[in-house]
Protein backbone atom coordinates (compact mmCIF):
# COMPACT_ATOMS: atom_id res chain seq x y z
CA UNK A 1 0.00 0.00 0.00
CA UNK A 2 1.12 3.61 -0.82
CA UNK A 3 4.27 2.14 -2.09
CA UNK A 4 5.67 5.77 -3.20
CA UNK A 5 5.88 6.77 0.44
CA UNK A 6 9.87 4.93 0.74
CA UNK A 7 11.20 7.58 -1.63
CA UNK A 8 9.21 10.27 -0.38
CA UNK A 9 10.42 9.22 3.29
CA UNK A 10 14.15 9.06 1.92
CA UNK A 11 13.74 12.75 0.38
CA UNK A 12 11.91 13.97 4.09
CA UNK A 13 15.33 12.82 5.72
CA UNK A 14 17.96 14.66 2.68
CA UNK A 15 15.74 17.34 2.86
CA UNK A 16 15.59 17.65 6.71
CA UNK A 17 18.24 20.67 7.03
CA UNK A 18 16.40 23.20 4.80
CA UNK A 19 13.33 22.79 7.15
CA UNK A 20 14.66 22.86 9.89
CA UNK A 21 16.06 26.26 8.56
CA UNK A 22 12.41 27.00 7.52
CA UNK A 23 11.34 26.52 11.44
CA UNK A 24 14.44 28.70 12.16
CA UNK A 25 12.88 31.39 10.21
CA UNK A 26 9.63 31.19 11.70
CA UNK A 27 10.66 30.90 15.17
CA UNK A 28 12.51 34.21 14.59
CA UNK A 29 9.20 36.56 13.83
CA UNK A 30 7.78 37.02 17.41
CA UNK A 31 3.78 36.69 16.52
CA UNK A 32 2.63 36.63 19.67
CA UNK A 33 -1.54 37.63 19.29
CA UNK A 34 -2.29 38.63 22.43
CA UNK A 35 -0.15 41.56 22.90
CA UNK A 36 -1.13 44.24 20.47
CA UNK A 37 1.98 46.16 19.95
CA UNK A 38 3.30 42.58 18.57
CA UNK A 39 0.57 42.52 15.66
CA UNK A 40 3.01 43.94 13.02
CA UNK A 41 5.27 40.77 14.22
CA UNK A 42 1.81 38.62 13.56
CA UNK A 43 1.40 40.07 10.32
CA UNK A 44 5.04 39.84 8.78
CA UNK A 45 4.39 36.24 10.11
CA UNK A 46 1.62 35.75 7.87
CA UNK A 47 3.66 37.20 5.06
CA UNK A 48 7.08 35.11 5.78
CA UNK A 49 3.79 32.02 5.64
CA UNK A 50 2.52 33.52 2.01
CA UNK A 51 5.89 33.61 0.60
CA UNK A 52 6.36 30.07 1.48
CA UNK A 53 3.73 28.46 0.34
CA UNK A 54 3.95 30.64 -2.83
CA UNK A 55 7.44 29.04 -3.04
CA UNK A 56 6.16 25.68 -3.31
CA UNK A 57 3.72 26.50 -6.10
CA UNK A 58 0.38 26.72 -3.56
CA UNK A 59 -2.28 29.40 -4.81
CA UNK A 60 -2.24 31.89 -1.37
CA UNK A 61 -5.08 34.60 -0.71
CA UNK A 62 -4.57 36.36 2.73
CA UNK A 63 -8.30 37.78 3.99
CA UNK A 64 -8.52 40.40 6.22
CA UNK A 65 -10.51 39.84 8.81
CA UNK A 66 -11.70 43.55 10.25
CA UNK A 67 -11.09 44.97 13.47
CA UNK A 68 -10.58 43.20 16.24
CA UNK A 69 -13.59 43.03 18.71
CA UNK A 70 -13.55 45.52 21.37
CA UNK A 71 -9.98 47.23 19.86
CA UNK A 72 -11.09 49.54 16.88
CA UNK A 73 -7.98 50.52 16.05
CA UNK A 74 -6.32 46.85 15.61
CA UNK A 75 -6.47 44.99 12.69
CA UNK A 76 -6.80 41.21 13.18
CA UNK A 77 -4.29 39.40 11.45
CA UNK A 78 -5.30 37.93 7.72
CA UNK A 79 -6.39 34.28 7.76
CA UNK A 80 -4.63 32.56 4.71
CA UNK A 81 -6.30 30.17 2.60
CA UNK A 82 -3.66 28.27 0.14
CA UNK A 83 -4.32 25.35 -2.39
CA UNK A 84 -1.92 23.06 -3.59
CA UNK A 85 -3.51 20.61 -6.62
CA UNK A 86 -7.10 21.11 -7.65
CA UNK A 87 -7.68 17.59 -9.52
CA UNK A 88 -11.47 16.38 -9.62
CA UNK A 89 -10.18 13.00 -9.64
CA UNK A 90 -8.26 13.18 -5.86
CA UNK A 91 -9.66 14.05 -2.64
CA UNK A 92 -9.37 17.43 -1.08
CA UNK A 93 -8.08 17.55 2.43
CA UNK A 94 -8.56 20.68 4.39
CA UNK A 95 -5.60 21.18 6.91
CA UNK A 96 -6.08 24.00 9.55
CA UNK A 97 -3.12 25.62 11.89
CA UNK A 98 -1.92 28.72 13.62
CA UNK A 99 0.65 30.61 12.91
CA UNK A 100 0.45 33.09 16.39
CA UNK A 101 2.40 32.06 19.20
CA UNK A 102 2.05 32.70 23.44
CA UNK A 103 3.86 35.27 24.56
CA UNK A 104 7.38 34.66 25.84
CA UNK A 105 10.43 36.89 27.19
CA UNK A 106 14.31 35.49 28.33
CA UNK A 107 13.51 36.80 31.90
CA UNK A 108 10.27 34.15 32.34
CA UNK A 109 13.28 31.90 32.99
CA UNK A 110 13.91 30.53 29.67
CA UNK A 111 17.53 28.96 29.08
CA UNK A 112 17.74 30.37 25.76
CA UNK A 113 16.39 33.35 23.41
CA UNK A 114 12.71 32.26 22.98
CA UNK A 115 12.43 33.79 19.15
CA UNK A 116 16.11 31.85 18.38
CA UNK A 117 16.01 28.76 17.60
CA UNK A 118 18.20 26.70 19.82
CA UNK A 119 19.11 23.37 18.96
CA UNK A 120 20.64 21.59 21.99
CA UNK A 121 22.67 17.85 21.82
CA UNK A 122 20.07 15.75 22.32
CA UNK A 123 18.37 17.34 18.93
CA UNK A 124 15.50 19.24 21.26
CA UNK A 125 14.92 21.96 19.01
CA UNK A 126 13.73 25.46 21.91
CA UNK A 127 11.65 28.51 20.68
CA UNK A 128 8.82 29.65 21.04
CA UNK A 129 6.36 28.54 18.41
CA UNK A 130 8.32 25.25 17.77
CA UNK A 131 5.70 23.15 18.48
CA UNK A 132 2.34 25.25 19.14
CA UNK A 133 2.20 25.54 16.38
CA UNK A 134 4.78 26.67 13.49
CA UNK A 135 6.58 23.18 13.09
CA UNK A 136 3.01 21.45 12.54
CA UNK A 137 1.93 24.76 10.06
CA UNK A 138 5.52 24.21 8.44
CA UNK A 139 4.98 20.39 7.82
CA UNK A 140 2.39 20.59 5.18
CA UNK A 141 4.67 23.09 3.10
CA UNK A 142 7.20 20.68 3.73
CA UNK A 143 5.30 17.79 2.82
CA UNK A 144 4.57 19.13 -0.48
CA UNK A 145 8.26 20.15 -1.14
CA UNK A 146 9.60 16.91 -0.57
CA UNK A 147 7.02 15.04 -2.80
CA UNK A 148 8.44 17.67 -5.59
CA UNK A 149 11.87 16.94 -4.78
CA UNK A 150 11.30 13.08 -4.58
CA UNK A 151 8.91 13.56 -8.38
CA UNK A 152 6.41 12.00 -6.35
CA UNK A 153 2.65 12.48 -7.65
CA UNK A 154 1.14 14.49 -4.65
CA UNK A 155 -1.79 12.25 -3.33
CA UNK A 156 -4.69 14.92 -2.76
CA UNK A 157 -5.86 18.21 -3.30
CA UNK A 158 -4.57 20.22 -0.34
CA UNK A 159 -6.24 23.14 1.03
CA UNK A 160 -4.80 25.11 3.78
CA UNK A 161 -6.68 27.30 6.23
CA UNK A 162 -3.50 29.41 8.34
CA UNK A 163 -4.87 31.90 11.34
CA UNK A 164 -2.61 34.27 12.78
CA UNK A 165 -5.32 34.94 16.58
CA UNK A 166 -5.96 31.21 17.87
CA UNK A 167 -3.79 31.62 20.89
CA UNK A 168 -6.58 34.80 21.67
CA UNK A 169 -9.59 32.70 21.07
CA UNK A 170 -9.69 32.75 17.27
CA UNK A 171 -11.61 35.89 17.33
CA UNK A 172 -12.94 36.62 13.76
CA UNK A 173 -12.68 32.90 12.39
CA UNK A 174 -15.87 31.41 13.07
CA UNK A 175 -17.87 33.62 10.75
CA UNK A 176 -15.18 33.57 8.12
CA UNK A 177 -15.39 29.53 8.42
CA UNK A 178 -19.12 29.14 8.18
CA UNK A 179 -19.18 31.94 5.14
CA UNK A 180 -16.24 30.37 3.15
CA UNK A 181 -16.76 26.84 3.98
CA UNK A 182 -20.27 27.43 1.54
CA UNK A 183 -20.55 26.58 -1.82
CA UNK A 184 -18.62 28.73 -3.99
CA UNK A 185 -16.74 29.63 -0.72
CA UNK A 186 -12.86 29.48 -0.65
CA UNK A 187 -13.47 26.62 2.12
CA UNK A 188 -15.53 24.50 0.00
CA UNK A 189 -14.97 21.07 -1.25
CA UNK A 190 -12.96 19.33 1.76
CA UNK A 191 -13.92 15.47 2.38
CA UNK A 192 -12.44 15.47 5.66
CA UNK A 193 -10.66 18.01 8.22
CA UNK A 194 -7.10 17.69 9.61
CA UNK A 195 -5.68 19.81 12.31
CA UNK A 196 -1.98 19.02 13.36
CA UNK A 197 -1.93 21.28 16.89
CA UNK A 198 -2.05 18.90 19.82
CA UNK A 199 0.79 16.44 21.14
CA UNK A 200 1.48 13.13 22.30
CA UNK A 201 0.32 11.75 25.34
CA UNK A 202 4.25 10.71 26.50
CA UNK A 203 7.31 10.88 24.35
CA UNK A 204 7.58 7.43 22.38
CA UNK A 205 3.76 6.56 20.94
CA UNK A 206 1.86 8.74 18.74
CA UNK A 207 -1.93 9.28 19.39
CA UNK A 208 -4.49 10.69 16.87
CA UNK A 209 -7.04 13.08 19.00
CA UNK A 210 -11.00 12.73 19.37
CA UNK A 211 -11.57 15.27 21.91
CA UNK A 212 -10.78 19.27 22.94
CA UNK A 213 -11.42 20.81 25.81
CA UNK A 214 -13.16 24.59 25.58
CA UNK A 215 -11.95 27.25 27.51
CA UNK A 216 -14.00 30.40 28.89
CA UNK A 217 -11.10 33.10 30.06
CA UNK A 218 -12.36 35.89 32.73
CA UNK A 219 -10.81 38.68 33.89
CA UNK A 220 -11.75 40.02 37.22
CA UNK A 221 -11.11 43.82 37.73
CA UNK A 222 -11.19 45.80 41.01
CA UNK A 223 -9.89 49.15 41.32
CA UNK A 224 -10.18 51.83 44.02
CA UNK A 225 -7.89 54.23 44.62
CA UNK A 226 -7.32 57.20 41.84
CA UNK A 227 -3.61 55.97 41.52
CA UNK A 228 -0.91 53.29 42.73
CA UNK A 229 -0.21 54.52 46.69
CA UNK A 230 2.93 54.20 48.94
CA UNK A 231 1.89 51.49 51.58
CA UNK A 232 3.62 53.58 54.51
CA UNK A 233 1.48 56.29 53.84
CA UNK A 234 -1.77 54.63 52.82
CA UNK A 235 -1.23 51.20 54.27
CA UNK A 236 -4.15 50.50 57.06
CA UNK A 237 -5.77 53.87 55.73
CA UNK A 238 -7.09 52.74 51.87
CA UNK A 239 -9.00 49.86 51.30
CA UNK A 240 -6.31 47.34 49.18
CA UNK A 241 -7.98 46.49 45.24
CA UNK A 242 -5.38 43.36 45.85
CA UNK A 243 -6.41 42.10 48.94
CA UNK A 244 -10.09 41.93 47.92
CA UNK A 245 -8.95 40.49 44.36
CA UNK A 246 -6.77 37.35 45.99
CA UNK A 247 -9.58 36.18 48.13
CA UNK A 248 -11.95 36.83 45.10
CA UNK A 249 -9.41 34.52 43.43
CA UNK A 250 -8.89 32.10 46.52
CA UNK A 251 -12.40 31.36 46.26
CA UNK A 252 -12.48 29.73 42.80
CA UNK A 253 -10.86 26.50 43.33
CA UNK A 254 -9.28 24.11 45.89
CA UNK A 255 -6.09 22.76 46.32
CA UNK A 256 -7.18 20.16 45.03
CA UNK A 257 -8.47 21.27 41.39
CA UNK A 258 -12.20 21.19 43.02
CA UNK A 259 -14.26 23.45 41.33
CA UNK A 260 -15.26 26.03 43.91
CA UNK A 261 -17.98 27.63 42.10
CA UNK A 262 -21.43 26.33 43.16
CA UNK A 263 -22.78 24.95 39.81
CA UNK A 264 -19.98 24.41 37.50
CA UNK A 265 -20.15 21.15 38.37
CA UNK A 266 -23.70 19.90 38.15
CA UNK A 267 -23.66 20.56 33.87
CA UNK A 268 -20.57 17.38 33.38
CA UNK A 269 -21.71 14.86 31.83
CA UNK A 270 -21.62 11.85 34.14
CA UNK A 271 -18.68 9.12 33.17
CA UNK A 272 -20.30 5.93 31.46
CA UNK A 273 -18.56 2.21 32.28
CA UNK A 274 -17.78 2.29 28.57
CA UNK A 275 -15.88 5.22 28.38
CA UNK A 276 -14.16 4.11 32.19
CA UNK A 277 -12.96 1.17 30.20
CA UNK A 278 -11.16 3.01 27.31
CA UNK A 279 -8.54 4.40 30.17
CA UNK A 280 -6.27 1.59 31.58
CA UNK A 281 -5.59 0.67 27.69
CA UNK A 282 -4.00 4.24 27.15
CA UNK A 283 -0.20 3.65 27.15
CA UNK A 284 0.42 6.81 29.94
CA UNK A 285 2.08 6.68 33.45
CA UNK A 286 2.17 8.87 36.33
CA UNK A 287 6.08 9.04 35.31
CA UNK A 288 4.76 10.43 32.04
CA UNK A 289 3.16 13.43 33.77
CA UNK A 290 6.22 13.61 36.40
CA UNK A 291 8.30 13.81 33.36
CA UNK A 292 6.08 16.59 31.57
CA UNK A 293 5.41 18.40 34.63
CA UNK A 294 9.26 18.76 35.56
CA UNK A 295 8.11 17.87 39.40
CA UNK A 296 6.01 15.15 41.25
CA UNK A 297 3.60 17.47 42.28
CA UNK A 298 0.34 15.53 40.92
CA UNK A 299 -2.91 16.81 42.18
CA UNK A 300 -3.88 12.55 41.22
CA UNK A 301 -2.31 9.59 42.25
CA UNK A 302 -3.14 6.96 39.26
CA UNK A 303 -3.04 7.76 35.96
CA UNK A 304 -6.85 6.62 34.58
CA UNK A 305 -7.95 9.71 37.29
CA UNK A 306 -5.01 11.99 35.93
CA UNK A 307 -6.38 11.22 32.25
CA UNK A 308 -9.77 11.72 33.43
CA UNK A 309 -8.83 15.09 35.25
CA UNK A 310 -7.52 16.33 31.75
CA UNK A 311 -10.22 15.12 29.21
CA UNK A 312 -12.95 14.53 31.34
CA UNK A 313 -13.47 16.57 33.26
CA UNK A 314 -13.63 20.57 33.93
CA UNK A 315 -10.72 22.61 35.43
CA UNK A 316 -10.24 25.74 36.42
CA UNK A 317 -6.49 27.73 36.31
CA UNK A 318 -5.77 31.17 38.10
CA UNK A 319 -3.12 32.79 35.22
CA UNK A 320 -1.90 36.04 36.42
CA UNK A 321 -2.56 39.32 37.85
CA UNK A 322 -2.13 42.47 35.52
CA UNK A 323 -1.47 46.13 37.58
CA UNK A 324 0.37 44.42 40.46
CA UNK A 325 3.67 44.30 41.31
CA UNK A 326 5.37 41.11 40.12
CA UNK A 327 8.71 42.23 39.79
CA UNK A 328 12.02 41.41 41.74
CA UNK A 329 12.87 43.54 45.30
CA UNK A 330 10.55 45.05 47.33
CA UNK A 331 8.78 47.68 46.29
CA UNK A 332 6.23 48.77 48.46
CA UNK A 333 3.35 49.97 46.57
CA UNK A 334 -0.26 49.40 46.76
CA UNK A 335 -1.52 48.74 43.33
CA UNK A 336 -4.75 51.34 42.55
CA UNK A 337 -6.37 48.68 40.23
CA UNK A 338 -5.70 44.77 38.92
CA UNK A 339 -6.99 42.42 37.04
CA UNK A 340 -6.74 38.69 38.30
CA UNK A 341 -6.92 36.45 34.82
CA UNK A 342 -8.50 32.87 35.03
CA UNK A 343 -10.12 30.27 32.93
CA UNK A 344 -12.01 27.48 32.88
CA UNK A 345 -11.59 24.02 30.67
CA UNK A 346 -14.95 22.94 29.69
CA UNK A 347 -16.00 19.45 28.81
CA UNK A 348 -19.78 18.22 27.36
CA UNK A 349 -22.27 19.10 28.78
CA UNK A 350 -21.19 22.86 30.14
CA UNK A 351 -23.29 25.20 28.64
CA UNK A 352 -20.62 28.74 27.45
CA UNK A 353 -23.50 31.44 28.69
CA UNK A 354 -24.96 29.26 31.26
CA UNK A 355 -21.38 29.02 32.53
CA UNK A 356 -20.60 32.77 32.20
CA UNK A 357 -23.90 33.75 34.19
CA UNK A 358 -22.81 31.05 37.09
CA UNK A 359 -19.18 32.40 37.51
CA UNK A 360 -20.08 36.45 37.05
CA UNK A 361 -22.75 35.54 40.26
CA UNK A 362 -20.24 33.66 42.38
CA UNK A 363 -17.67 36.63 41.98
CA UNK A 364 -20.22 38.96 42.27
CA UNK A 365 -21.45 37.44 45.64
CA UNK A 366 -18.11 36.95 47.06
CA UNK A 367 -17.15 40.34 46.49
CA UNK A 368 -20.10 41.51 48.57
CA UNK A 369 -18.96 39.68 51.12
CA UNK A 370 -15.70 41.18 51.93
CA UNK A 371 -17.67 44.60 52.30
CA UNK A 372 -15.16 46.51 50.37
CA UNK A 373 -15.38 49.99 49.43
CA UNK A 374 -13.73 49.24 46.05
CA UNK A 375 -15.45 48.54 42.68
CA UNK A 376 -15.68 45.24 41.13
CA UNK A 377 -16.42 44.46 37.37
CA UNK A 378 -15.94 41.03 36.23
CA UNK A 379 -15.81 40.10 31.76
CA UNK A 380 -15.87 36.87 29.61
CA UNK A 381 -12.42 37.52 27.62
CA UNK A 382 -13.38 35.01 25.48
CA UNK A 383 -14.69 31.59 25.42
CA UNK A 384 -14.19 28.38 22.87
CA UNK A 385 -16.53 25.27 22.70
CA UNK A 386 -15.57 21.85 23.57
CA UNK A 387 -15.52 19.33 20.89
CA UNK A 388 -15.78 15.46 21.22
CA UNK A 389 -16.28 13.40 18.01
CA UNK A 390 -16.12 9.89 16.62
CA UNK A 391 -13.06 8.71 16.04
CA UNK A 392 -14.83 5.39 13.82
CA UNK A 393 -14.67 6.65 10.60
CA UNK A 394 -12.34 6.61 7.27
CA UNK A 395 -10.20 9.61 8.01
CA UNK A 396 -8.99 8.10 11.36
CA UNK A 397 -8.38 4.94 9.69
CA UNK A 398 -6.21 6.38 7.21
CA UNK A 399 -4.27 8.44 9.97
CA UNK A 400 -4.02 5.12 12.18
CA UNK A 401 -2.41 3.42 9.06
CA UNK A 402 0.01 6.43 8.29
CA UNK A 403 1.11 6.57 12.15
CA UNK A 404 2.03 1.68 11.89
CA UNK A 405 3.82 2.81 8.59
CA UNK A 406 5.84 5.70 9.76
CA UNK A 407 6.72 4.64 13.65
CA UNK A 408 5.41 0.71 13.07
CA UNK A 409 3.21 0.82 16.12
CA UNK A 410 -0.63 1.34 16.23
CA UNK A 411 -1.86 5.17 17.85
CA UNK A 412 -3.43 5.44 20.65
CA UNK A 413 -7.11 7.14 20.44
CA UNK A 414 -7.06 10.31 22.85
CA UNK A 415 -8.82 13.18 24.05
CA UNK A 416 -6.87 16.55 24.63
CA UNK A 417 -7.10 18.96 27.84
CA UNK A 418 -6.24 21.68 25.71
CA UNK A 419 -8.41 23.76 22.98
CA UNK A 420 -8.26 24.63 19.70
CA UNK A 421 -11.81 26.51 19.51
CA UNK A 422 -12.16 26.65 15.90
CA UNK A 423 -12.37 22.79 15.38
CA UNK A 424 -16.14 22.48 16.07
CA UNK A 425 -16.47 25.55 13.26
CA UNK A 426 -14.77 22.99 10.78
CA UNK A 427 -16.71 20.39 11.66
CA UNK A 428 -20.28 22.07 11.33
CA UNK A 429 -19.62 24.12 8.13
CA UNK A 430 -18.00 21.50 6.55
CA UNK A 431 -20.18 18.29 7.62
CA UNK A 432 -17.00 16.63 7.42
CA UNK A 433 -15.03 14.32 9.53
CA UNK A 434 -12.49 16.30 12.24
CA UNK A 435 -9.07 14.16 13.00
CA UNK A 436 -6.49 15.84 15.21
CA UNK A 437 -3.01 14.49 14.34
CA UNK A 438 -0.04 15.94 16.60
CA UNK A 439 3.15 16.11 15.75
CA UNK A 440 4.97 17.09 19.01
CA UNK A 441 5.37 14.89 22.61
CA UNK A 442 4.13 15.74 25.99
CA UNK A 443 7.22 17.01 27.02
CA UNK A 444 6.88 20.22 24.53
CA UNK A 445 6.17 22.40 27.08
CA UNK A 446 3.43 24.61 24.79
CA UNK A 447 3.01 27.42 26.37
CA UNK A 448 5.44 27.14 29.37
CA UNK A 449 9.05 28.48 29.31
CA UNK A 450 11.57 26.25 26.89
CA UNK A 451 8.81 25.52 24.40
CA UNK A 452 10.54 22.63 22.07
CA UNK A 453 10.32 20.40 19.39
CA UNK A 454 12.13 17.32 19.33
CA UNK A 455 14.04 17.03 15.16
CA UNK A 456 12.72 13.80 15.67
CA UNK A 457 9.56 14.66 15.93
CA UNK A 458 9.32 17.11 13.04
CA UNK A 459 11.04 15.33 10.57
CA UNK A 460 9.09 11.90 11.59
CA UNK A 461 5.80 14.15 11.80
CA UNK A 462 6.73 15.62 7.99
CA UNK A 463 6.87 11.57 7.14
CA UNK A 464 3.52 11.13 8.94
CA UNK A 465 1.69 14.05 7.65
CA UNK A 466 2.47 13.41 4.05
CA UNK A 467 1.99 9.50 4.45
CA UNK A 468 -1.64 10.55 6.13
CA UNK A 469 -2.59 12.32 2.70
CA UNK A 470 -1.45 9.74 0.51
CA UNK A 471 -3.66 6.84 3.18
CA UNK A 472 -6.61 9.32 2.60
CA UNK A 473 -6.23 8.72 -1.17
CA UNK A 474 -6.72 5.26 -0.49
CA UNK A 475 -9.39 4.60 1.87
CA UNK A 476 -12.90 3.77 0.95
CA UNK A 477 -15.76 6.19 1.77
CA UNK A 478 -17.67 4.99 4.93
N1 LIG B 1 -2.41 24.23 20.72
C1 LIG B 1 -3.71 24.65 20.99
C2 LIG B 1 -3.72 25.69 22.07
O1 LIG B 1 -2.72 25.93 22.69
N2 LIG B 1 -4.87 26.32 22.27
C3 LIG B 1 -5.05 27.31 23.25
C4 LIG B 1 -6.30 28.03 22.84
C5 LIG B 1 -6.73 29.09 23.76
C6 LIG B 1 -7.90 29.10 24.42
N3 LIG B 1 -7.92 30.24 25.10
C7 LIG B 1 -6.80 30.86 24.88
N4 LIG B 1 -6.08 30.17 24.03
C8 LIG B 1 -5.21 26.69 24.62
O2 LIG B 1 -4.87 27.38 25.61
O3 LIG B 1 -5.66 25.54 24.75
ZN1 LIG C 1 -1.80 25.67 19.12
ZN1 LIG D 1 -1.29 27.21 22.07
Amino acid sequence: MAPQLDGYFKQVDTSAGKFIERLRQAVAIPSISAEPQRRPDVVRMSKFLEEQLKSIGATVQAHPLGPQPGHPELELPPVLVARYGNDKNKRTVLVYGHYDVQPAEKSDGWNSEPFELTIDEKDRMFGRGSTDDKGPVLGWINAIQAHQEANIDFPVNLMMCFEGMEEYGSEGLEDFIHKEAKQGGVLHGADVVCISDNYWLGTEKPCLTYGLRGCNYYGVTISGPGQDLHSGVFGGSAQEPMTDLVRVLGSLVDTHGQIQIPGVMDMVAPVTDEEKDLYPGIAYSMDNLFESLGSKTSIHEDKDRTLMARWRFPSLSVHGIEGAFAGAGAKTVIPAKVTGKFSIRTVPNIESDKLDQIVFKHVKDIFAKLGSKNTLDVQLIHAGPWWVASPKHWNFEAAGKAVERVFGIKPDFTREGGSIPITITFEQATGKNVLLLPMGSSTDAAHSINEKLDRRNYIEGIKLLGAYLHYVAEEKMD
